[in-house]
């Protein structure tokens, strides 16, 4: 087994529902999961609405700015809502991607919750019909996503329904415009997915996302028409003890044509604190079969979730969303920018 990875591999989700192939592809699962962190998923099952939800981009970006504005991140705790390009930063620079954040349903903030439960609320949308579509959209994620965890606890050895109670409330989905831009220009810049237990990513045709291998090289992972990309994201690394461990990835912006994506984030329960987790970690961890494979990466970004300086999930979250969208950090959570402003993640 080669211990740096050259490509992304491919998960057939009809071979892992079906009796007679799931052992063979739990074993590719497994070894996505230990040596790679990212794989496609084929045969999901949501291709058609993958196809009509990427239809339906380029008309949903160009609502009026007027539209755009009234639905602005900057009114909502939760950051929910449109992001102009260039307000976005990741690794001290700024994206090239103008974007609509999403929620799950969930209840709204109320007097006396703790203040990090504003984190999860309502979203904002341009209008009936984008609300639908999300709707439809974030179901279909909500199932593939649900039986997905339970393949990859099986693929590790463990109990299909090991990471159920884990899932959190408020799932998040993105609707993402890379516009075209100088060579060499960030669409994103590099980072490990810090808000949620794994990531489904439906690309279009373009291309521009790459993955950090073991070596410190950056891996294209190519558009596979109705695919999801799938990536550990830090709550399932952060669940399993750092053992799978999240991938980092980056995405080129594009020079000739504009990019668009729909990330689906996988809610991980905020109330989990750092000692309950050390706990449930402790036992999954050891039923874990020891990875062959436990090379860090060459160069790689900190893991925010399982960084002893963070108390609980929420806490890290809450430092990632501030510094993702400074702006909005800034207006809702004034105190906790100027802290964590002054502190780099160890
Ligand atoms: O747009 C993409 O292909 C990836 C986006 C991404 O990594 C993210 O939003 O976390
Ligand atoms: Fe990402």
């Amino acid at each position: 087994m080669s211990t740096s990875f050259s490509s992304i591999p491919l998960v057939d989700f009809g071979r892992l529902k079906n009796p007679q192939t799931k052992e063979a592809e739990l074993a590719v699962l497994r070894d996505a999961i230990f040596h790679v962190g990212f794989l496609y998923l084929v045969n999901n099952g949501a291709e058609a609405l993958i196809e009509e939800a990427h239809e339906r981009l380029p008309e949903i970006f160009a609502i009026s700015s007027k539209d755009k504005n009234h639905i602005d991140m900057l009114k909502s705790p939760s950051f929910l809502g449109y992001t102009s390009l260039g307000r976005e930063t990741t690794a001290k620079v700024i994206d090239m991607r103008e974007q609509f954040d999403f929620g799950s349903e969930c209840s709204e903030y109320k007097d006396g919750d703790p203040f990090w439960q504003m984190l999860e609320g309502p979203s904002q949308f341009p209008n009936a019909s984008v609300r639908d579509l999300v709707q439809r959209y974030m179901g279909a994620m909500e199932s593939v996503s649900k039986e997905f965890v339970g393949f990859a606890a099986e693929s590790i050895s463990l109990p299909r329904n090991t990471f159920e109670s884990f899932i959190g409330k408020m799932s998040r989905l993105k609707f993402v415009k890379y516009p075209q831009a100088p060579p060499g220009s960030q669409g994103v810049g590099p980072h490990k997915d810090s808000i949620g237990l794994f990531t489904y990513l439906a690309q279009d045709n373009v291309g521009g996302l790459q993955v950090l291998n073991k070596s410190g090289d950056w891996i294209d992972a190519p558009p596979i028409k109705g695919s999801l990309v799938i990536n550990i994201a830090q709550g399932f690394e952060a669940i399993t003890g750092g053992v799978c461990s999240g991938t980092t990835h980056r995405v080129i912006a594009p020079t000739s044509c504009t990019r668009y994506s729909i990330p689906y984030f996988q809610a991980v329960r905020l109330d989990l604190r750092l000692q309950d987790l050390e706990q449930s970690a402790a036992s999954i961890v050891a039923r874990i079969p020891v990875s062959e494979d436990k090379k860090k990466r060459a160069v790689d970004v900190p893991s925010e979730l399982i960084s002893p300086q963070y108390a609980c999930f929420r806490e890290a979250q809450l430092r990632n969303r501030i510094f993702s969208h400074p702006d909005v950090g800034k207006k809702w959570y004034p105190g906790l920018f100027e802290q964590y402003s002054q502190q780099p993640v160890a």
